[in-house]
């Protein structure tokens, strides 16, 4: 396994994200949201788009980094997480260590899915985090050489089951394959109690994003538990 692997196995990794229009919108922020995860904790950070990357880079490079970046190409809308090699390169770039991508089977701009890994491992040299929505999509990744796989997309694609909470049974599914590469639970973890329900059903490492990094999402269960 690879040493960056090593340092997160057990551990939290927290997504420090927010789009154009949320309000915590931009770099400057993002970085000081992943110096507060590193100070309770984190082993390492999932980020979004080559600026964030860099910015969350020069706050706390000792972190590994997942880095990704959405972006909508016009007739693939719903594969939007790192969908072509050049959003890969500029993930590298900005100073991601391992790249996250869409690794479900659904068209990608260019080519199959397997072909974008193998793109990416070619020309970049670096980690690939296939990001997957179920079985099938995890071990097609894994056979096109994806490093690790996450649970990023169950509950977003037709070809995964919809519930608001963390899809443990899947990890449960792919920890039992014992696959030759880390896997990620991701997708819905809500509170400490789901973080260590996803390590007990045989995950890797756990990444929460808007849990923590969400504010206004964070609120909202508060606001409807009182309603
Ligand atoms: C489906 C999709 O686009 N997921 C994105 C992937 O990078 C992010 O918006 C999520 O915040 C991330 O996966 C962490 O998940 P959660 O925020 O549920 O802990």
């Amino acid at each position: 396994m690879d040493k960056i692997f090593e340092s997160l196995q057990g551990g939290l990794i927290v997504s420090c994200q927010a789009l154009e229009g949320e309000p915590l919108f931009g770099s400057e922020i993002m970085a000081k949201l992943a110096r507060a995860a590193k100070l309770g904790g984190a082993v390492g950070i999932r980020a979004n788009t080559p600026v964030d990357i860099a910015a969350i880079k020069a706050e706390v490079p000792e972190l590994p980094l997942f880095g990704l970046w959405k972006v909508v190409v016009p007739g693939f809308d719903e594969v939007y997480i790192t969908p072509r090699l050049r959003e890969a390169v500029a993930v590298a770039e900005a100073g991601a260590e391992i790249i996250a991508i869409d690794a479900t089977l659904r068209p990608h701009p260019e080519g199959t899915t397997a072909e974008l890994i193998q793109a990416i491992k070619h020309t970049t040299g670096r980690l690939v985090l296939a990001d997957i929505d179920n079985e099938a999509a995890a071990l097609a990744a894994i056979e096109a050489g994806a490093d690790a796989i996450s649970t990023t997309l169950s509950g977003y694609t037709p070809d995964s089951p919809q519930f608001p909470g963390p899809d443990l049974e899947l990890v449960a599914r792919l920890a039992a394959r014992k696959l030759p590469v880390p896997l990620f639970a991701e997708g819905r973890i809500h509170s400490p109690e789901d973080a260590r329900a996803a390590l007990d059903a045989g995950a890797f490492a756990v990444i929460v994003g808007g849990a923590i990094t969400r504010p206004a999402q964070i609120t909202e269960r508060f606001a409807r538990a009182l309603r």
